[in-house]
């Protein structure tokens, strides 16, 4: 099995637990792993084989975009299920990044791992 990813994906949006962040919009920086076997389209050098991971970005980047979750772990977990339902992958891993939000700290967030099979 393969694994199609995608790096500091970059947000803005309404989250975190402050009255304060619930009137400014922050950037989040996500990266996505998905479960992929790319043989298929390696072979056939065609985009239909594969999983199309400009789609999968441009869907991430609207829904959290759209989005204004408290904290960082409900934004991680719907972001794998959205992925998980829209596109035919077996795992995903998110991790969703707060830049910023802990002084002294490059960043901060929270990393999952979600499988078609969890239950
Ligand atoms: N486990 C978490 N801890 C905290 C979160 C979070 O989302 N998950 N969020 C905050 C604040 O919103 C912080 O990011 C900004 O001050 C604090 N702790």
């Amino acid at each position: 099995m393969d694994t199609i990813f995608l790096s500091d994906l970059r947000v803005d949006t309404v989250v975190g637990i402050w009255d304060w962040e619930r009137k400014i919009r922050q950037t989040v920086s996500i990266d996505l792993e998905m479960g992929a076997d790319i043989r298929a389209a390696a072979a056939s050098d065609c985009i239909d084989d594969t999983l199309n991971y400009k789609l999968v970005a441009k869907r991430v980047k609207a829904f959290v975009s759209d989005s204004s979750f408290q904290l960082v772990e409900t934004m991680a977990e719907k972001i794998a299920g959205l992925i998980l339902d829209e596109f035919a992958v077996p795992w995903v891993q998110v991790r969703v990044n707060k830049p910023g939000a802990i002084r002294g700290a490059r960043d901060v967030g929270v990393q999952i791992r979600r499988s078609q099979t969890d239950d």
